[in-house]
């Protein structure tokens, strides 16, 4: 499917977020592993959440997803044996890294593996520490790389973990500690990438009833006996998600308001609008609503979004229609995602007239006039959906198998239709 879209003049708008996907994998996650039912209400429906519940029924876990809820019976931390298991991710990266640590603590042999482009997203370090922990863990294919077979017990112990390509390799065995046969204890020797879900991993555990010792971000703990217990809990709103309607105000002028938003949410992209206040946008929360305003022209900024890593390209593209230059550091990590996202924005940026440049850890990107393109997202949904958001500023822009925004918005279109911009 293709999407054309045309230049939006001035908007007053209000879109709904729709619900996390961070929250509804860890919710998921949890609820399985917990003692007890749980009620799972307003989950993310998307491509990514339905493969991880999905890759639980696989591994005994009654998941039944009915009408905007999910009802869990908890297995009380352990997971039923049965023949070998191979799930497959397609290219969810939360899915494959966090149930690689659940797969430990299946007695069942369990093999993870998804689309070509998820076996060239990296997961190195998350073995050699489920190996420290007790895993017998294969590479089936590229060291380093799924499709991985995993074996032996969750025994626990000390591991060090290099998260500086994901903080998924921590969240990932932090979600699983709970069931692990001893204490966890994970030491982080540099700051993780992404280090804002590694919050988002200790609150859903800990609503979820578990205890995460921490310093910081470099030392985190689960002690032998911490369970999860079953629970009604409801996802909060998706920051990622709500940037693209942020971005509509900030592109096209006028405003903008997303509702169901936590006010007190730990999510790394809420970051996205500090950036547009620092370019010139007015910002206001007020309950579960947020509120962009765009009046006058936007100016470039230097932000480091190492911990909002999926509005990076939403800031990219804003920054494109600024009156000056904006450098966005913090995105070497962003290679290892569901593309090369520096890569893709910057040359998608300079067809459509941008100056970018790209070093090691950060992009500039240096306005100029735009015209419209047709961009090819790769698979990528973020692309496809930040591009779109400035094909409402320039105007003659097309989006190449746009469905692959439901990988984790599949709402994204109807949503742009019925605010009367498509
Ligand atoms: O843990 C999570 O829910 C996620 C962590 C981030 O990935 P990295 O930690 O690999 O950067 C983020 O980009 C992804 O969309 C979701
Ligand atoms: C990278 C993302 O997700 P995942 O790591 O789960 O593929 C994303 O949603 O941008």
């Amino acid at each position: 499917m293709d999407v054309n879209i045309s230049r939006s003049p001035v908007v007053d708008v209000t879109f709904s977020a729709p619900p996390s996907k961070s929250y509804t994998h860890r919710a998921l996650i949890a609820a399985s592993l917990a003692a007890g039912r749980s009620r799972i209400c307003r989950p993310l429906d998307a491509e990514d959440t339905r493969l991880t519940a999905r890759a639980l029924r696989s591994l005994g876990v009654p998941v039944d997803w009915g009408d905007n809820e999910i009802v869990i019976d908890g297995t009380g931390g352990a997971l039923p044996g049965g023949d070998p298991v191979t799930l497959d991710l397609g290219n969810s990266g939360t899915s494959l890294r966090l149930l690689s640590s659940i797969a430990l603590v299946s007695p069942r042999p369990v093999v993870l593996t998804g689309n070509r482009r998820m076996l060239e997203r990296p997961l190195g370090p998350l073995v050699e520490a489920l190996r420290a922990l007790g895993g017998e863990v294969a590479y089936l294919g590229r060291s380093g790389y799924p499709p991985i077979r995993v074996e032996g017990r969750f025994s626990g112990g000390t591991a060090a973990v290099d998260a500086s390509m994901s903080s998924q390799f921590i969240s990932s065995i932090l979600m699983a500690g709970p069931s692990a046969d001893g204490d966890v204890e994970l030491k982080v020797p540099e700051m993780p990438a992404s280090r804002s879900y590694l919050d988002v991993t200790v609150d859903v555990m800990e609503a979820f009833g578990a205890t995460v010792g921490r310093d910081g971000y470099t030392r985190f703990r689960v002690r032998r006996g911490t369970r999860y217990t079953g629970r009604e809990y409801t996802v909060e709103g998706d920051y990622s998600s709500a940037s693209y309607f942020f971005a509509v105000a900030a592109i096209c002028g006028g405003t903008v308001r997303v509702n169901c938003l936590s006010p007190a949410s730990v999510q790394g992209d809420r970051r996205f609008l500090d950036a547009l206040e620092a370019m010139g946008c007015l910002v206001a929360a007020s309950g579960d609503t947020v509120t962009v305003t765009r009046e006058d022209e936007l100016f470039g900024i230097t932000i480091d979004m190492s911990s909002a890593p999926d509005t990076v390209q939403t800031l990219a593209v804003v920054a494109a229609t600024a009156a000056t230059p904006t450098t966005i550091t913090g995105v070497g990590h962003l290679q290892y995602k569901e593309s090369d996202r520096v890569r893709v924005t910057a040359e998608n940026l300079q067809r459509m007239g941008a100056g970018v440049s790209v070093g090691a850890d950060r992009i500039t990107i240096t306005p100029a006039p735009l015209h419209g393109v047709t961009v090819n997202p790769v698979d990528d949904h973020r692309t496809a959906m930040s591009f779109a958001v400035l094909g409402l500023g320039v105007g003659g822009m097309t989006i190449r198998d746009a469905e692959c925004v439901g990988k984790s918005f599949p709402g994204f279109w109807d949503a742009l239709r019925g605010a009367g911009l498509l």
